[in-house]
């Protein structure tokens, strides 16, 4: 048994699982975002070069993926610091930091940031999409890629002795690609030997993560230890929900506080509105899956932040708790969603 085991290792080391509390399990407080970008609707460039004043808020929320300056959260560390504190006031206690290579991950601001404000912050180890994969990473073997990954973990990752707790968000697209998929492999044979966490950022086609489960349950993965991100863009069919459900992986339902018309990456998707998303929970919940569903705001865009009239880390606790408990979910359900599946989720092996 390794000294891993039993405990949740934030990036400030290992903590009793039952200090966590309330936690966000996909969020992100520092990260590039440029490798989206989506150029703007004909006629918004002069709006997109200039987005952060009050008239153009409305269009910012429409068009989050369409200014370059809008993908840059790295620049707002103070606001991300204050929004924390808040966070905290409001009851919560832990955010698993989601950003992995390609994104820009920085293990010493988030360091820095749980010190300064108490919260428990879970960083996350391995690699995003196919399109941020390096050349390097893109010609390495499985097993390189498990020993880096397994490294990130044990060791600290990007040159600091600062180690992850999760192994993701793993980005896979869709079709999901030959370098995603050695990723994956990796991911499930790194969880093979740590007993860890492990999330994934599944394509956006309803079929993607059942596909992902399938690579990762072939490689040997703990599907009962993953958790599946995104659905509410992912799998809208209730039935094709509870299809995916029997699989076992957590259920994550992390982009509370979007609400958009038109989804840049697939036009084809509505984006459910926060309303829809409870729902969705509440059906799971009768269904039987209390125990898998976890939640987040997945806030990788500047103007998610309140300090740009967005919802911030505490829309969850503020406004979407009180709206869950009016749609038939209780109390007791509400814990286990925010408290005790993300414990038993993070807690190694
Ligand atoms: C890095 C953040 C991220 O990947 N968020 C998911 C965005 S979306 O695929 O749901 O649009």
């Amino acid at each position: 048994m390794s000294n891993l085991s039993g405990r949740v290792q934030t990036v400030l080391g290992l903590v009793d699982p039952e200090k966590l509390g309330r936690t966000m399990t996909h969020e992100h407080l520092t990260m590039t975002f440029e490798c989206c970008y989506f150029p703007p609707p004909q006629g918004d460039e002069a709006v997109a070069a200039n987005p952060f004043q009050m008239q153009h808020m409305h269009w910012l929320r429409q068009n989050p993926y369409s200014c370059h300056e809008n993908l840059l959260l790295q620049q707002e560390t103070d606001a991300v610091r204050d929004e924390l504190r808040v966070y905290k006031q409001a009851g919560g206690g832990a955010i698993v930091e989601n950003t992995t290579t390609g994104l820009e991950r920085d293990l010493p601001t988030l360091k820095q940031l749980a010190q300064d404000t108490g919260v428990h912050i879970i960083a996350g180890a391995g690699y995003y999409v196919d399109c941020t994969h390096s050349e390097t990473t893109k010609s390495m073997t499985v097993e390189q890629l498990t020993d880096v990954i397994v490294s990130e973990v044990l060791n600290g990752a990007d040159g600091t002795d600062i180690r992850c707790g999760v192994i993701g968000e793993i980005g896979t697209g869709w079709p999901i690609t030959d370098s995603e998929k050695r990723v994956l492999r990796a991911t499930a044979h790194a969880q093979t030997r740590l007993g860890c966490p492990v999330i994934i950022h599944p394509g956006r086609n309803p079929a993607a993560p059942a596909e992902v489960v399938r690579i990762l349950q072939e490689a040997g993965g703990d599907i009962g230890k993953t958790v599946m991100s995104h659905l509410d863009r992912t799998i809208f069919d209730e039935g094709e929900l509870l299809e995916f459900a029997k699989l076992g992986s957590y259920l994550e339902y992390d982009l509370f506080g979007t609400e958009m018309l038109n989804y840049p990456y697939n036009t084809d998707i509505d984006m459910p509105s926060d309303s829809q998303r409870v729902k969705t929970l509440a059906f799971l919940v009768k269904e039987g899956y209390e125990d898998k569903i976890l939640v987040a705001h997945d806030i990788h865009t500047k103007n998610r932040l309140t300090k740009f009239g967005g919802h911030g880390y505490s829309h969850i606790l503020k406004n979407i708790v009180p709206k869950m408990l009016t749609r038939g979910i209780s109390q007791r359900q509400v814990d286990k969603i925010l408290i005790d599946n993300p414990k038993h989720w993070l807690t190694f092996k």
